[in-house]
């Protein structure tokens, strides 16, 4: 690929980070799509405190505003319906709302949860034990979660190319 392909064609597997493709591009040949997959791991365990902080907070809440207003980007669109998010019933959603904001009244970033490895009740109770967490614990948890939303999007990508 081309740089300029391979920046647009990975732009999104870390949400809203589409710099990380620019620097994950640096680190070509890659053998295979495990190895690409990785670099842009790499790329998040280089991270300073802050950067990993600026990639958390990139993340729209699950089942939260944006969602409601049909403004996600297409790939946390299909992660959120794929858990059942976009059919919560009114007491769910209440709680998503309740834990949500609490969350990130504590720790000042999104709670991240890789939606398509889990379902409506993983993510509630996740929601619910995590708040106990320190807040170096929740952006270790955090960055882990991003990697496997990122594995997943890039899987798909090279899938269905
Ligand atoms: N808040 C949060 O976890 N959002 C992310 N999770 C996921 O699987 N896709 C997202 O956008």
């Amino acid at each position: 690929m081309r740089d300029e392909q391979f920046e647009w064609v990975f732009r999104n597997v870390i949400e809203l980070r589409s710099e990380a493709a620019a620097c994950v591009r640096e680190m070509r040949p890659f053998t295979d799509a495990s190895d690409l997959c990785a670099a842009f791991h790499k790329y998040l365990d280089e991270l300073s405190v802050g950067g990993k902080l600026q990639v958390l907070k990139s993340h729209p809440d699950l089942a939260g505003r944006l969602a409601a207003k049909g403004e996600l980007t297409q790939e946390s669109t299909e992660e959120q319906r794929s858990a059942g998010l976009n059919e919560l019933t009114v007491e769910q959603k209440a709680t998503m709302d309740f834990n949500n904001e609490r969350y990130k009244k504590k720790f000042g970033f999104p709670f991240i949860i890789c939606a398509r490895q889990n379902k409506i009740q993983s993510i509630i109770e996740g929601l619910r034990n995590r708040y106990n967490h320190t807040t170096e614990q929740e952006i270790d948890i955090g960055i882990n979660e991003v990697k496997k939303i990122c594995t997943l999007r890039i899987l798909d990508i090279v899938m269905n190319s």
